[in-house]
């Protein structure tokens, strides 16, 4: 790439000034009385002309407000910001995270061997797999019972200590691998700096059965190195210091705190600055869910991502699913000024997939100002958010159905499950149950039901109102056929490329995360201020009153 393409790549120009923008917006306008009810009914093929499917992954955008002329307007807009280039960039291991002069490759982790990328001139490529077979040896011997504790125990659980990135990501890719896992070693993660959380995770374990990993990027996370290290007093407590190195294991990018820490480095699963820590479950961040799932599992994962990276980087765009999820998302945040965006998924293992894909999106794609730095004209990031289905339909859907707010949502199925279930002879099949109510949410939403279609039911007029279902609200299927090791890894990559496409779109740079370091500093400032009676606080009057009242308690 020359220098000049790489300047204009690194200082995008304003979006909303150009042409392809005016374009959807005038649009917009000829869209503003067409509704969901009105498509279907002008297109009987519709269900299926909106649809897009990569390695049995299949994508019904039909329940959005959108015409194939939206489609065009929107990949006119995405090759105006330029994405097929932004892609390249990105998958060249050129450095697009411009505020940490870093390459970002995520996609370098779930790279076959012999596939070659390269920062600055060396091929990242083989360090990935070297480190892929570390883990693996370490996972198999914890499996086999080879690796045992202090006192020759075997390890019958594994707690997973770290936060953001070195948290959600095998946290959730665990709980969603449930079914692939050795039910005899069980995962626990801890996170939150509240003492009961690392309390709790240890209060009915055995030490002598129990292993540590401590995943910190960095290893400076004030939260993950103090869990550390009452995990550390918990287990010296009970087996001496001597026991530490058989009892805990470090995955960083920083071997010398890591030794500093008292882990030995030959203990240390490493990883690269080059990989954000929202993106990191691939690496060995994952090491937990290896542990759990064996190693010929975690590479089908793997694979699953490498499958998508390569869809993201080869398919056209009108067929490209995150693309079409990222342009649909923009559309909605930038047009309609819809400010959240709901994810449904109709698993119980993908518990936590919302709140993975909470930081994968809002840390991401929460930035105000542009790529060089000027404030940014789009709307950006929506409000992430949402728990499994059928689960939700009982709690918020009310809100989905008939609030004065419109939430697109994603709505995620398999059609086979992972267990099958009461069958029909104890009544209707469980499964079946499941998969009517993800078809039937999506219906009501789009269709929704009119007051002449409720007064016909007989409903008293004065409840009409109150039972009417103005519909017309958008979502998206994603169907799959099963919850596997592969489908889940797809999935994750799909929503990296999603966030990818909004980032170029918007301009921004959707790697760095410089939000949340003010409140760390301020809280490094607040802790001598919380502990030593005599000092002054010197902060806003609610603060420093609030720090006198919690010094009282
Ligand atoms: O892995 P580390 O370095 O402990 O960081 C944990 C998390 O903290 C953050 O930097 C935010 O504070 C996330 O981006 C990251 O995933």
């Amino acid at each position: 790439m020359s220098t000049t393409e790489s300047a204009a790549l690194a200082a995008p120009p304003d979006i909303t000034a150009t042409e392809e923008w005016t374009a959807l917006r005038a649009h917009l306008r000829e869209m503003s009385e067409v509704s969901l009810r009105g498509l279907f009914d002008a297109d009987p093929a519709r269900g299926e002309a909106f649809t897009a499917e990569t390695d049995g992954l299949y994508l019904d955008y039909s329940k959005n407000r959108l015409t194939a002329r939206t489609v065009e307007l929107l990949v006119a807009l995405a090759r105006r910001a330029r994405l097929t280039e932004r892609i390249e960039a990105m998958f060249r291991g050129e450095r697009i995270n411009v505020t940490e002069n870093r390459p970002v490759l995520h996609v370098a982790l779930r790279a076959p061997a012999g596939t070659r990328i390269e920062v600055d001139g060396v091929d990242v490529v083989p360090e990935v797999h070297r480190v892929l077979d570390r883990m693996s040896a370490f996972a198999d011997k914890v499996r086999s019972g080879e690796w045992r504790g202090a006192t020759g125990e075997r390890i019958t659980t594994v707690v997973n200590i770290g936060i953001g990135g070195s948290d959600l990501g095998p946290a959730m890719a665990y709980d969603a691998l449930r079914d692939y896992s050795d039910r005899g070693i069980a995962v626990r993660f801890v996170s939150n700096v509240d003492p009961t959380d690392v309390w709790e995770a240890t209060v009915d374990l055995d030490p002598a059965r129990t292993l540590f990993i401590v995943a910190s990027k960095t290893f400076t996370t004030l939260e993950t190195l103090a869990n550390a290290r009452a995990a550390r007093s918990w287990l010296t407590a009970a087996l001496g210091e001597e026991a530490v190195s058989r009892h805990f294991v470090a995955v960083s990018t920083n071997a010398e705190k890591v030794a500093a820490f008292g882990i030995d480095t030959e203990n240390m699963f490493e990883f690269w600055d080059w990989v954000g820590g929202r993106y990191s479950v691939g690496s060995a961040i994952g090491l937990s869910v290896m542990i759990a799932i064996g190693s010929a599992a975690f590479r089908e994962f793997l694979a699953g991502f490498a499958a998508m990276d390569t869809h993201f980087r080869t398919a056209p765009f009108e067929r490209n699913l995150p693309v079409l999820l990222g342009l649909i998302g923009v559309w909605y945040r930038d047009f309609h000024g819809f400010t959240a965006h709901a994810v449904l998924p109709y698993s119980q293992y993908l518990n936590r997939f919302p709140a993975y894909l909470q930081q994968l999106d809002m840390e991401s794609n929460g930035k105000s100002v542009d790529l060089a730095g000027r404030p940014v004209g789009a709307q950006t990031g929506p409000i992430v958010w949402g728990t499994p289905g059928t689960n939700g339909q009982h709690a918020y859907y009310q809100l989905l159905h008939q609030g004065t707010t419109i939430v697109p949502a994603d709505f995620l199925g398999f059609a086979q499950p992972n267990h099958p279930g009461v069958g029909p002879a104890d009544g209707p099949d469980q499964h079946a149950l499941l998969l009517a109510n993800f078809l039937a949410q999506t219906e009501a939403l789009a269709f929704g039901k009119t007051a002449e279609e409720v007064a016909a039911e007989g409903v008293a007029p004065e409840l009409v109102p109150h039972r009417t279902f103005p519909g017309n609200r958008p979502t998206n299927t994603l169907l799959a056929p099963k919850l596997t090791p592969f489908v889940l890894g797809q999935l994750i990559a799909l929503y990296e490329h999603k966030v990818f496409t909004q980032g170029t779109v918007w301009g921004i740079n959707s790697f760095d995360q410089w939000g949340v370091e003010l409140g760390k500093v301020l809280a490094g400032r607040i802790v001598p201020e919380l502990t030593a009676p005599d000092s002054q606080p010197r902060h806003d009057s609610s603060t420093n009153a609030l720090i006198r009242r919690l010094r009282g308690a």
